[in-house]
């Protein structure tokens, strides 16, 4: 006879009444595993990251404070439609109301790669997640989006495809505005000013839908567990119900309420390589909620393809502030990051830097 926990499939949290022991989350070191001093609190303060409208005349500054201090922070007047971003979380909402087993049918083969199911960081966890996702890393979530909408997906798809070109344009400015805060361009990184005069994508983007049903005990549920984005910077829509936390150690948890229209930016491990440790990579987690289901979509700009190489930027470095990180490309890094998760940083690290 199956366990309980066996029987249990993502597809229908939704409709259990009592939380199972497979998701009940103690917050132990364990169930916790990065930073330490998260693991000990559930609550979130009473503070937030800010919200930058980016045709202030000051963005700049703006925007590299907010990189400082939280490795995170909000942006209005970022140029992408309301319809656009109603358009991909009512397709996200469509998805997620398909029966299991739709949605099953859609199941990536390969953790991390498009399609259906877990986040990629579970299996870092001793206890699941209060949640469901679909990923898109490549073009085969085309013959997904065949399989679950065999009538509709010609305008699933187009809107997935608006998506992404909005969401590269906008990920480019963003990075433009980061580096002319640390005093640099992106002639600055050779690589990045290659692909771009040559027309080519600077980075490789991926896209999660994630979606948090309503749970019977959300103080003791975690929708996804904390963690850093190993990309460059990651765009997040939010729905109209709030999750999001981002932990900042002066603080601790700090939750991200949703602004409708209002997107949010994390800086991602990427980034923090590349600025030579100068912008923190944001830890966050997504909580869950007793009366409401929340959905958001995140936009995971990541590095370039190939054995294109990644670096501090050398404008960043001097005697007085040697090279932390080892050279590595986008593939290598996600290679070690789902080999050694919270470590992925340290594992990159020069050990005793000299210049
Ligand atoms: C490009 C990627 C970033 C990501 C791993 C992936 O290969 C595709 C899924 C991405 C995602 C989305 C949800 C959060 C996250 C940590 C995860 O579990 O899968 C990120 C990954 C990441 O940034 O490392
Ligand atoms: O749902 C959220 O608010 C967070 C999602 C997230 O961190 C991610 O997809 O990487
Ligand atoms: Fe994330």
């Amino acid at each position: 006879m199956p366990s309980l926990a066996e029987e249990i499939c993502i597809g229908n949290l939704g409709s259990l009444q009592t939380l199972p022991d497979s998701f009940t989350w103690k917050l132990t070191a364990a169930d916790s595993v990065l930073p330490p001093s998260s693991a000990v609190s559930f609550g979130a303060v009473e503070e937030s990251i800010p919200v930058i409208d980016l045709s202030d005349s000051d963005v700049t500054t703006l925007i590299g404070n907010a990189c400082k201090t939280w490795g995170a922070f909000q942006i209005a007047n970022h140029g992408i439609s309301q319809k656009l971003l109603d358009d991909i979380e009512s397709l996200s909402k469509t998805l997620f109301d398909m029966p299991s087993e739709r949605k099953l049918e859609a199941a990536s083969s390969d953790k991390g790669v498009s399609g259906y199911g877990e986040p990629r960081i579970s299996p870092f966890f001793e206890k699941k997640m209060w949640s469901e996702g679909f990923t898109i890393a490549d073009a085969s979530y085309r013959n997904h989006f065949i399989s679950l909408w065999p009538h509709d997906h010609t305008k699933y798809c187009g809107i997935m495809e608006e998506y992404v070109d909005e969401m590269e344009k906008l990920a480019s400015k963003l990075l433009s505005c980061i580096l002319g805060s640390l005093g640099v361009t992106v002639e600055d990184i050779e690589w990045a000013h290659k692909l771009e005069k040559s027309g080519s994508k600077v980075g490789r983007g991926a896209i999660r839908l994630n979606h948090y049903p309503v749970c019977p005990e959300p103080e003791r549920a975690m929708g996804l567990a904390a963690h850093t984005d190993s990309t460059i910077l990651t765009i997040l829509h939010q729905s109209n119900t709030g999750g999001l936390q981002v932990f900042r150690e002066e603080s601790g948890w700090v939750t991200v309420e949703p602004v409708p229209g209002v997107l949010v930016v994390n800086m991602g491990d990427l980034f923090h390589i590349l600025s030579n440790g100068k912008i923190p990579s944001v830890v966050h987690r997504a909580k869950v909620n007793h009366t409401r289901s929340r959905i958001s979509i995140a936009y995971l700009w990541g590095g370039p393809a190939g054995e294109v190489q990644i670096a501090p930027i050398s404008k960043l470095i001097g005697p007085a502030e040697p090279s932390l990180y080892r050279s590595i490309t986008w593939k290598e890094y996600l290679q070690i990051k789902y080999e050694v998760f919270d470590k992925a940083l340290d594992a990159i690290r020069v050990v005793n830097p000299t210049n």
